[in-house]
């Protein structure tokens, strides 16, 4: 089964407009586990423009399916996530003023800090991911690494779905094949929406998860938050 975890960093996005606690974030992430979300994926970043550090604490002990907690591993970032103990964390190689996440890691150039890192969280007992493009070599570091998964980055899937679906995936194809062979598991995400999100399960059935956000939390503004869980759970079936 391919895991749906909802990336909430849009609510509380909203929620930061107006200063208050509207939307309540943490009463959106408990209402995604009740209409069927499988996660929960936080991406905290040092201006707290979404997520905040103070949302992280209180999530944890509220919620009942896997707490994904992505980021770049600054020693503020280690820090939380040591403390807050998720069930997975998902390094990403961005910057500090990054818009959102627009690549993966090179990992064999960050060979060293990748592992240096993760055998902190591993040691830590959290399962680890790294954020990597379709190229095989950066898969394989990530594996030298250390990591027990990777995440495709599939912003380049989803901008090429759009003109070739088929042409699109391939890529993602066969770095999932490798990711297979290397014996890691195999998360996807950026990007990925009500539109694009079959075809690429069923071209890689063996996903393990898939974190969405933006787009979700957009389709739940026409659909409402319970029937766009469904509909992306729908997605995640042959
Ligand atoms: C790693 C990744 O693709 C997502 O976590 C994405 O970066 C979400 O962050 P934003 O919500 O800030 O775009
Ligand atoms: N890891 C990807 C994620 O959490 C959500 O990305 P997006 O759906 O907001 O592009």
């Amino acid at each position: 089964m391919t895991k749906l975890s909802v990336n909430i960093n849009k609510v509380a996005t909203l929620r930061n407009a107006r200063g208050g606690n509207v939307p309540d974030v943490l009463k959106v992430a408990l209402d995604c586990e009740r209409f069927g979300a499988d996660g929960i994926t936080v991406h905290p970043r040092p201006d707290e423009r979404h997520i905040r550090r103070q949302d992280v604490y209180d999530l944890r002990p509220l919620l009942h399916t896997e707490f994904n907690i992505e980021g770049y591993p600054s020693p503020e970032f280690i820090d939380l996530v040591l403390k807050v103990k998720p069930h997975q964390v998902t390094l990403v190689p961005d910057s500090p003023t990054q818009l959102t996440s627009n690549a993966g890691w090179d990992t064999k150039k960050n060979l060293a800090f990748l592992s240096e890192v993760l055998e902190e969280f591993k040691k830590a007992g959290i399962r680890t991911s790294v954020f990597v493009s379709t190229d095989v070599e950066m898969i394989e570091y990530a594996a030298k690494a250390g990591t027990d998964r990777v995440e495709l980055y599939t912003e380049p899937y989803a901008s090429g779905y759009v003109k070739d679906p088929e042409a699109a995936v391939a890529p993602f194809v066969t770095a999932a094949k490798a990711v297979r062979s290397l014996g890691l598991g195999l998360n996807a995400g950026h990007d990925l929406s009500l539109v694009n999100l079959n075809y690429f399960y069923k071209n890689i059935p063996w996903l393990d998860e898939v974190s969405i956000g933006h787009a979700l939390i957009c389709d739940a503004l026409y659909l409402g938050l319970e029937r766009t869980i469904r509909e992306y759970k729908n997605c995640l079936c042959q």
